[in-house]
């Protein structure tokens, strides 16, 4: 039995901010009207287009909330823009050894995440109004969806540049970033190959499950003969946030989750901490605006973890489960004091989650986390398979992301609680230009 901690504090009130929002209005595309072939959705992008990076192009006019996400700009979205809250996430293998079909796809999957993101169907033509004889351009199960914020994001594994053989299937290996590596076995690893690396990575995140569900299906349904998916994860109840305007989300440990992570306004802290610089990586210049996301399947026990007195729970984690401030005192957005000794030791456990984590036991550090909730059925004993879906987004993984994981695996409380069974590392590039594909520069 573990220290109790002194009475809890009251909930911060959250501090109303829009940031990562954008502001103007505009009308709320119906994917429904786009099938029908209105164009009055692609006229609203058209107009509201060149925002810059976490690009909202429409906004729902009643509550402000953007609605559709331009896929083009200088970063990708789905990495700093507001985060949505269901997932579902994609790792597939290339089965084709020829780089032009490769690219090809590549400039496939482009155009149909454009139309996905704007609310319209995969292809130009529709579920339901094409050629008798063919199979449709869209599977049809988003008929009538709004965009519900869908937004794609691409990447690429260390397998791309050189398989698992050694073999550069796509004369890729001379532009491979030197940080593009498979991560390592970390202690306490229980990993699952069927659930971890890939050499491409789709990450589709929307309000809606059945819309993030439809991009992926039909962009495996247009790489078919090119790719074949390897993996994949439905996640739901985001546990992280970009935006400060609202209620922190909760993980399945029943704690707030996402209160110190980097937001969509923090242009300085994105710039350090997320975006891939020109001068990090020269090899792969082509990273550059990009970023590198950390995929981590954490199976939570939370049949243990649910009898587990509240005052050990707080421990584990470091901070109160109800307002989510940190256990040495203040509000929900308070900084920590580590220093702060209470009358069995510091009051902010030596082995609590967010003292390993923290920026300040790790060189400065920050992460941009994205992560979901999971269940997934539960086990012959009756125990839930469920977790937490961890996506991580960084500009350095050997100085942000490994050395974290490992104090972590190391000396975290929780780790008794948790079970990595699934692991990955993508190279995300920079956004597309208007015309271009997603990752062009790295094959030109
Ligand atoms: C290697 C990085 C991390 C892993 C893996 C990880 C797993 C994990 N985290 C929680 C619950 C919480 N984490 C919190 C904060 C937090 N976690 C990480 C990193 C990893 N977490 C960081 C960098 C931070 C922020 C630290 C800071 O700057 O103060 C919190 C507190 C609230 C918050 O700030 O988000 C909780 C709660 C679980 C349950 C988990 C694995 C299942
Ligand atoms: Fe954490």
């Amino acid at each position: 039995m573990r220290r109790r901690r002194s009475p809890d504090e009251p909930d911060e009130a959250s501090e109303a901010s829009e940031a990562g929002e954008a502001k103007d209005t505009g009308h709320r595309p119906s994917r429904r009207a786009a099938l029908l072939g209105g164009s009055g959705l692609l006229g609203a992008v058209g107009l509201a287009g060149g925002f810059a990076a976490g690009q909202a192009v429409a906004d729902d006019s009643d509550e402000g909330h953007p609605t559709v996400f331009d896929l083009y700009g200088t970063h990708q979205p789905g990495i700093s823009t507001p985060v949505q809250d269901r997932l579902h996430f994609a790792a597939f293998d290339v089965t084709t050894a020829s780089r032009d079909e490769l690219i090809e796809m590549l400039r496939e999957w482009t155009k149909a995440a454009e139309r996905l993101m704007h609310g319209d169907s995969a292809g130009p033509v529709g579920p339901t109004s094409g050629d008798y004889r063919m199979p449709p351009d869209d599977t049809g199960e988003a008929i009538g969806l709004p965009p519900s914020r869908l937004t794609l994001t691409f990447g690429f594994g260390p397998s791309l540049f050189t398989d698992e053989e050694g073999v550069d299937r796509f004369d890729l290996a001379g532009r491979r970033p030197t940080m593009l590596a498979p991560l390592p076995h970390f202690p306490e690893d229980a990993l699952d190959p069927e659930r971890s690396n890939g050499d491409l990575c789709v990450q589709a995140c929307a309000d809606d499950p059945q819309v993030a569900v439809h991009a992926i299906r039909n962009l495996a349904r247009i790489g078919f003969g090119t790719v074949r998916m390897r993996w994949s994860q439905l996640g739901f109840g985001k546990t992280s946030s970009t935006t400060t305007g609202e209620e922190t989300p909760r993980n399945l440990f029943g704690f707030k989750d996402g209160t110190m992570n980097i937001t969509a306004d923090e242009d300085a802290e994105l710039d350090e901490h997320v975006w891939v610089s020109p001068e990090d990586d020269p090899g792969a210049d082509w990273l550059a605006g990009g970023s590198y996301l950390a995929v981590r399947r954490i199976n939570m026990r939370i049949e243990t973890w649910d009898r587990q007195p509240l005052g050990a729970q707080e421990e584990f984690i470091g901070r109160t489960k109800g307002g989510g401030a940190p256990l040495s005192g203040g509000k929900e957005h308070s900084q920590p004091d580590f220093d702060m000794e209470g009358s069995t030791g510091p009051v902010m456990p030596q082995d609590s989650h967010v003292r390993l984590v923290h920026p300040s036991h790790n060189g400065g550090a920050r992460i941009l986390r994205r992560g979901y909730n999971f269940v997934d059925g539960s086990s012959a004993l009756g125990d839930l398979d469920a977790g937490l879906f961890f996506l991580a987004y960084v500009r350095d993984p050997d100085r942000q992301f490994i050395p974290m994981q490992n104090a972590m695996a190391k000396s975290d409380a929780m780790m008794e609680y948790l079970k990595f069974t699934g692991s990955a590392l993508f190279a995300i590039p920079p956004g597309a230009r208007k015309g271009e594909y997603i990752g062009q520069a790295l094959f030109t």
